[in-house]
C-alpha cells in the first residue's frame, strides 16, 4: 500500500495561485475526503497530486518518491486517477474502456491476453458492471459511466486511487456501494466529495479546502463541526444524536434552534 504526502504544495494556473501551502499526510490504506466549496481548488489540487499539474512550489511524495521525478508511465503504475467528468468515448465497448487502465502494465504492441480480460472483468465486478462488458459505452446511463470509469481506475492496479467526485451521477444506493467497494480494495484513497454525510460516513479523514488553502484536516467528527460548516459553506448546521444508535449526525440546512415564540401575555 502507498503512503502519500505533500509539503507546502502550491499550484498556479496562468500566473494565478489556485492552491497554496498544502501539507497532507495520507497513511497507507486510509481514505481522505477532500471537501470545499465550488472553486475552492479541489480538482486543481487533485491534478497536482497525480502529477498532471506540476507544483509551483512544494512537493508530492508517493512512498517517499518525489512524483515529479517519475516518468508518466511509471506514475501510472503508482497512481490511478479518475477525473471529475471523465466519460468513456461512446464508440468503445465497456471492456475495451476498462482495458485502457491496463496500458501502463503492457509491453508495447502486446496483444490482449486471457488474463488481461479476467482483470478487466474483475474490475467491472467490483462496480457491478461485469454483465455489460461487451456493451457499447454509448448505451450506459450517467451513473453507469461513472462506475465504468472507476473500474478503469481499479484495473490500473495501483495502491493509490485519486478520485474527483466519484459519486457524481450516482443514486444513493450506488454512492454507498461505490465507497464501500473502494474501501474493500484496501488502497490509499484521496477523493473530492461534495456530500459531507458521505465524507463523514466513509472516510478516515477530511481535508477542507477554502480559497485554495487547507482550512482544516483531521477525523470527520473533529473537522465537520457546525461552526466549520457555517464558516466555510455558509450553511446552517447542527449536531443531532441518533436516539437509536447514539451516533452524532451533522444536520445541514438547520440553522440555530428556533427562538421560542413569545408567550402570550396572560391578562
Ligand atoms: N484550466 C484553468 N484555467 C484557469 N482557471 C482555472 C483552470 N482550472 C481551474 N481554474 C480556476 O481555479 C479555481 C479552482 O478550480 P477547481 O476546479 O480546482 O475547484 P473545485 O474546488 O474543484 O471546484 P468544483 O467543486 O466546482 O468542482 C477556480 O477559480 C477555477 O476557475
Amino acid at each position: 500500500m502507498t503512503h502519500l504526502s505533500t509539503t507546502g504544495l502550491a499550484v498556479e494556473i496562468g500566473g494565478r495561485t489556485i492552491v497554496s501551502g498544502v501539507d497532507l499526510d495520507v497513511p497507507r490504506g486510509s481514505m481522505l475526503a477532500l471537501v470545499g466549496r465550488n472553486g475552492s481548488g479541489k480538482s486543481t489540487l487533485i491534478r497536482s497530486l497525480v502529477g498532471l499539474r506540476p507544483p509551483a512550489a512544494g512537493t508530492v511524495h508517493v512512498d517517499g518518491v518525489d512524483l515529479a521525478r517519475l516518468s508518466s508511465r511509471r506514475r501510472a503504475t503508482r497512481v490511478a486517477y479518475v477525473a471529475q467528468e471523465d466519460g468513456p468515448p461512446e464508440d468503445l465497448l465497456v471492456g475495451e474502456m476498462v482495458a485502457m487502465g491496463r496500458t501502463p502494465h503492457r509491453p508495447p504492441w502486446a496483444v490482449d491476453e486471457r488474463s488481461e480480460r479476467e482483470l478487466v472483468l474483475e474490475a467491472l465486478r467490483h462496480v457491478g458492471m461485469a454483465a455489460k462488458v461487451d456493451r457499447p459505452c454509448q448505451h450506459l446511463s450517467g451513473g453507469e459511466r461513472r462506475r465504468v470509469m472507476l473500474a478503469r481506475g481499479i484495473a490500473q492496479g495501483c495502491d493509490l486511487l485519486v478520485l474527483d467526485e466519484p459519486t457524481n451521477h450516482l443514486d444513493v444506493h450506488h454512492q454507498d456501494q461505490l465507497l464501500q467497494t473502494v474501501r474493500r480494495l484496501g488502497c490509499t484513497v484521496v477523493a473530492a466529495v461534495h456530500d459531507l454525510s458521505l465524507a463523514a460516513a466513509h472516510f478516515d479523514a477530511v481535508a477542507v479546502l477554502h480559497d485554495g488553502a487547507l482550512h482544516a484536516l483531521g477525523r470527520p467528527r473533529d473537522v465537520l463541526t457546525p461552526e466549520l460548516v457555517r464558516d466555510v459553506f455558509d450553511v446552517g448546521a447542527r449536531h443531532l444524536t441518533d436516539p437509536v444508535t447514539g451516533r452524532v449526525h451533522l444536520v445541514l440546512g438547520a440553522g440555530a434552534p428556533p427562538v421560542p415564540a413569545p408567550r402570550e401575555a396572560v391578562l
